[in-house]
């Protein structure tokens, strides 16, 4: 922003014939600060004896433009692989203001994996921590613990299994409306729109439209903002998303007074959606959240739940498309539960475990473009790995991208091939979309319910074909392909939703 910021008024300058004399004193004194505090930060890794080598970049936006504009470019990996090169599979880098150490291997993924709350906590930069508050992964130890507790009541498969007929409905409902009968229709908007309304019914029983469609635009606007550098200046993309996370709360505040009318009168179930069991339910020590963590929780929910899902859902239509005989298989197992089916009748939580070879093809797409690129840890006392110093404050990144793409864990890695994922499947700490150990995605579960449930109903309906076979997919922050997948819907000669 800073850098956007400084090349405007330099536009404007050049507007005028002669730059004026504040303008050109501001510049040079800009330039000159910025290059000075470049060869210091550079100068800073080797200050410190014995971390891992690599560069600090640029005063406090450090190598973070070049990182996320690896994302913006549909090459993640990039930023990575220039720096494991040059440096090994360890490097220090700065990112979103701080020195930060990247771990780039399986031993790396297992080491931080392993060490939550022991060497290691999570830890966001502080655009997350401002914006999610008291939610789930702004805490650590015994606070996350409990929160973790609380919400997995309601994600963990045996409270979901009661939620299969409801989201195949949902999915039914909106497939008939916006995809069903349709010749063109472009991909990723409408699955965002999918994943987005399913998790406000499952979560708050949120699905009046004039309700969703408020809470969708402050959404758009929150999404934006939270990978940024926390600039809280009028106009940036963070200090957007702070108002917009004030609105949702604001909103999702009147359902909670809402629905605790609800049930102390008896009119809501306290199993209908996650904001029912919040409310219900204890921890061990008799206490319930609060209602901002409520508030919090949900939030980082319908956040972490949609774009995820919608990405992922979308870069595996764009496989099947690319990959006919992988379709046919899908179609061939998605056949087999329909035909074992009673006219009308939705599917269950047995339904799902029968979909193995649909499951294997979303892990190839979450190989390949996996919706998550990595996570935050800090350390919480000095220690060594790998024979490097990490300080005590400092920060670490895992990412997806050290590994899943790599030939030496899985075999022609460019390859769509779902069948890399029978048997033992790939070796351990190689394929992470979710993460792993104690903060590994508590929606997992959630996730592979969503994608299954949605896949089973369109292999049934419909082939489709890509309007811009090769559309380029980019990482803003999560896989897109950049026109958002158009595709041309080819019915069955027998319908059988
Ligand atoms: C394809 C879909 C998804 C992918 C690839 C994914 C991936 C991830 C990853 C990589 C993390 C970070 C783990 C770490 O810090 O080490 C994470 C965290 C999280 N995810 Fe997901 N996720 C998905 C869907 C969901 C859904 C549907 C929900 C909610 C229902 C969800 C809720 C969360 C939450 C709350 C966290 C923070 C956990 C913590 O800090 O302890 N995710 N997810």
């Amino acid at each position: 922003m800073v850098w956007k910021e400084a090349v405007s008024v330099l536009q404007k300058a050049q507007e005028l014939k002669e730059p004026p004399l504040m303008f050109t004193v501001f510049l040079a004194s800009f330039i000159g600060l910025a290059f000075f505090f470049y060869l210091i930060s550079n100068h800073r890794t080797k200050a410190w004896r014995g971390i891992p080598p690599g560069t600090f970049g640029w005063p406090l936006i450090g190598e973070t433009l070049e990182f996320l504009g690896c994302q913006r470019k549909g090459n993640p990996r990039d930023f990575f692989d220039s720096r494991t090169q040059k440096y090994g599979n360890v490097f220090t880098t700065s990112l979103v203001g701080h020195p930060t150490v990247v771990f780039c291997s399986p031993e790396g993924n297992r080491f931080l994996f392993s060490n939550e709350n022991k060497l290691v906590v999570n830890s966001w930069p502080s655009s997350v921590g401002n914006l999610f508050r008291s939610s789930l992964i702004t805490t650590v130890g015994d606070d996350a613990k409990r929160l973790r507790r609380i919400l997995m009541t309601f994600l963990r498969p045996e409270a979901l299994r009661e939620f299969v007929g409801r989201v195949d409905s949902m999915t039914k409902r909106h497939l008939a409306e916006h995809w069903i009968g349709k010749d063109e229709v472009t991909a990723l908007p409408l699955l965002k729109r999918y994943t987005f309304s399913l998790a406000c019914d499952l979560f708050a029983s949120i699905n009046n439209k004039d309700d969703l469609g408020r809470l969708w635009l402050h959404f758009m606007v929150f999404v934006k903002g939270v990978m940024q550098i926390p600039i809280d200046l009028p106009g940036t993309r963070y200090n957007k998303a702070k108002h917009a996370a004030n609105a949702i709360r604001q909103q999702l505040g009147s359902i909670i007074n809402e629905r605790k009318i609800g049930l102390e009168a008896g009119n809501a179930s306290p199993e209908q959606d996650l904001l029912s069991f919040l409310l219900s339910n204890v921890d061990e020590q008799g206490e319930s959240l609060t209602d901002n963590e409520i508030q919090d929780n949900i939030l980082l929910l319908l956040y972490a739940g949609h774009d995820t899902s919608s990405s992922t859902l979308t870069v595996l239509l764009k496989f099947l498309a690319e990959n006919p005989h992988c379709y046919e298989e899908v179609l061939r197992e998605q056949l087999d539960i329909a035909g074992s089916k009673e006219a009308g009748q939705l599917l269950e939580w047995e339904d799902l475990q029968r979909m193995k070879y649909s499951w294997r093809v979303a892990q190839e797409a979450l190989r390949l473009f996996p919706a998550a690129q990595g996570s935050f840890r800090k350390a919480i006392k000095e220690f060594i790995y790998d024979g490097f110093t990490i300080p005590k404050g400092w920060k670490m990144y895992w990412t997806v991208n050290s590994t899943h793409r790599k030939s030496e864990y899985f075999s022609n890695p460019e390859t769509f091939d779902p069948s890399r994922f029978e048997g033992e499947g790939p070796p351990p700490y190689t394929f992470v979309p979710f993460g792993g150990g104690p903060r590994m995605c508590p929606g997992n579960e959630f996730a592979r319910l969503e994608i299954l449930v949605f896949l089973h109903n369109i292999v049934k309906n419909c082939k489709w074909n890509l309007v811009n076979p090769g559309e380029k997919v980019i990482v803003d922050p999560m896989p897109a392909p950049v026109n958002g997948l158009p595709i041309k819907l080819v019915p069955h000669d027998s319908v059988y939703i």
